[in-house]
């Protein structure tokens, strides 16, 4: 209950989970916010800045802030981003440079954290990727020019240990950061790969399946009798036709046609699953079951699906069909066992159909 009701909390402020840049973007404007904020309390307090730099950081957490608005509430996202690293790299870190210490201060780590920021989240924004990767590298050497040239305006720590504490708090932060960085990336690598699986699983589906019947096609007939033929199986190919479909196709429909073949096709994958065995849809009204069984193994169990299909109920009566079985031998290739199982099967129709020959 509680988590339920903080995830909608955090949805309701950085977005859909499902787009870990964005929510981790967010998230990162709304502890920044508050961040300045805080900061901006500190330094009242502790009288560690003067009253501008108050007001500066006060002024920044407003922009961060409205920056947070229009991306989360107007659909800014992307200009959003840019706005975002343009204020950070051009005025929030030559401000923390001059009001934290210059070269003895953390901004380096600031800097740092930025640059692996871009790096990471900006792979979609091109040249302002590079541009700000450019900027977060180049930037200190300005800042140094300007340390060296005017060192009064570059805020000294009054001690030691005051330094350590700003460095110390700092360098937390940015790891903090950089540790949330790095799962939203993670994250992002789970989800890519999970639609990258489900879409070349779809592809082998596709590639491997009828998509009228779900039965495999011809590419898996030809995959597995090389492999049985390799590992000298002994296994049957029954070669099936249904009986008089054109006449059900032109009486009934096309459609009613369909139905005829999902219906034969379940029944041939059930055979085939139980025999461990394929089922294959050749093309039209033609089937084949691979089986790792002799010709009169085969045979029996075809006769037996053969019973099983006339007596299925099919809207305009039972349909039948014919069958030829051959044994794959030492001697024979895939066309030749075809050719066997071909002509087994149209002396099955000669014979008046609805008949199996081995
Ligand atoms: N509904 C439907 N019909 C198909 C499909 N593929 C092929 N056909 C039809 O299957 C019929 C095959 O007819 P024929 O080869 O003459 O064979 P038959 O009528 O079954 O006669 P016999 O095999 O001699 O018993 C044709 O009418 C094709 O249009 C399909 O995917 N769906």
């Amino acid at each position: 209950m509680y988590k339920c009701y903080l995830k909608k909390v955090l949805e309701w402020l950085l977005g859909n989970k499902d787009n870990p840049f964005e929510y981790t973007h967010h998230a990162i404007l709304l502890v920044g916010t508050v961040l300045y904020i805080y900061a901006a309390i500190a330094n009242y307090y502790l009288e560690l800045a003067g009253i501008y730099s108050i007001y500066f950081q006060l002024v920044l957490a407003l922009l961060i802030f409205v920056i947070w608005y229009l991306s989360r509430w107007r659909n800014q996202f992307k200009k959003m981003r840019i706005a975002f690293i343009t204020i950070i790299i051009l005025v929030s870190i030559p401000a923390n440079w001059i009001g934290n210490g210059g070269s003895n201060g953390p901004t380096y780590f600031v800097d740092l954290g930025l640059l692996i920021y871009i790096s990471v989240s900006f792979k979609d924004l091109g040249i302002y990727r590079r541009l700000g990767q450019f900027f977060c590298i180049i930037i200190p050497i300005p800042l140094i020019l300007f340390e060296k040239e005017y060192p009064d305006i570059i805020f000294q720590y009054a001690t030691e240990t005051q330094k350590q504490i700003d460095l110390t708090i700092t360098f937390i932060i940015i790891g903090l950061f950089l540790i949330v960085m790095m799962e939203s990336l993670s994250t992002r690598f789970k989800l890519e790969r999970n639609k990258a699986e489900q879409l070349s699983k779809k592809l082998r589906n596709l590639s491997e399946k009828d998509s009228l019947t779900g039965l495999y096609n011809r590419r898996i007939l030809d995959k597995q009798y090389s492999l049985w033929k390799t590992q000298d199986r002994i296994f049957s190919f029954a070669l099936l036709d249904l009986d008089h479909f054109k006449k059900q196709n032109d009486q009934w429909g096309h459609n009613y046609g369909d139905d005829i073949l999902r219906t034969f096709s379940s029944l041939l994958k059930d055979v085939a699953i139980n025999n461990k065995g394929f089922a294959i849809r050749l093309g039209g009204e033609e089937f084949v079951l691979l089986l790792p069984l002799s010709a009169d193994g085969s045979y029996q169990i075809i006769r037996q699906a053969a019973d099983t299909f006339s007596k299925t109920p099919l809207l305009h009566g039972p349909v039948t069909f014919s069958a030829g079985v051959a044994q794959s031998t030492p001697n024979d290739n895939q066309s030749e066992l075809l050719k066997r199982a071909d002509n087994l099967m149209y002396q099955a129709k000669n014979k008046g159909r609805n008949c199996i020959c081995k």
